[in-house]
């Protein structure tokens, strides 16, 4: 199976930039878009630093459930350890959504729903994604979405504390 799925990497423990590296990295020749990197403010409620995230798009022979492996095993390989919901962490990898064969996967799986449904709510994840696929398109429980329609119903104050810092390098 060929699919296409869209990555977002997140790190505010350790060396962020290392953490997000690993995420291109193991992506090797799947990788088709990195977006720069984006320092942003925690969303979710918890107090904790500014997270450092990307978002990727990659194109590979995985199933939806093996871009999730991958995700986990990225995290473990950062050591990550689940403690707080929406806390720091070394590296939290999710799935925002899969193409196949230009299909969007749809599925209410707790273990893996697709696409993400909190994608749409995170200019953490938009706002890296438009910059990769400005016509991008998510779909939502309310319909396909322009991803930029999208941004453009976040807070402003949100979008705007997402800030390019060069590239990941
Ligand atoms: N689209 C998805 N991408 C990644 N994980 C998912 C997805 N859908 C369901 N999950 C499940 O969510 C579980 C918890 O994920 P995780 O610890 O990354 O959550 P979180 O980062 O705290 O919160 P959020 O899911 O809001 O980003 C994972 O073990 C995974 O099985
Ligand atoms: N800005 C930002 N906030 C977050 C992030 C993240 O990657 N970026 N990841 C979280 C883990 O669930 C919780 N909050």
């Amino acid at each position: 199976m060929t699919s296409r799925a869209v990555l977002s990497a997140g790190s505010n423990i350790g060396d962020r930039h290392a953490h997000l590296r690993s995420v291109v990295e193991a992506l090797g020749a799947d990788l088709r878009r990195v977006s720069g990197l984006y320092l942003t403010p925690p969303w979710g409620g918890v107090e904790q630093d500014d997270f450092a995230n990307i978002t990727v798009v990659a194109e590979g022979a995985r199933t939806p459930r093996e871009w999730l492996e991958l995700c986990r095993r990225l995290e473990e390989s950062a050591q990550r350890v689940r403690e707080v919901r929406w806390g720091p962490r070394t590296l939290d990898v999710d799935v925002v959504s899969v193409d196949v064969d230009g299909e969007t996967v749809v599925s209410d799986d707790p273990e893996l729903t697709l696409p993400h449904p909190r994608a749409a709510d995170r200019a953490f994840v938009l706002v890296p994604w438009l910059e990769v696929e400005p016509q991008a398109r998510l779909w939502t429980s309310d319909g396909v979405r322009a991803v930029a329609d999208l941004v453009s119903a976040l807070d402003p104050a949100e979008v705007a504390g997402v800030r390019r810092a060069g590239e990941l390098g």
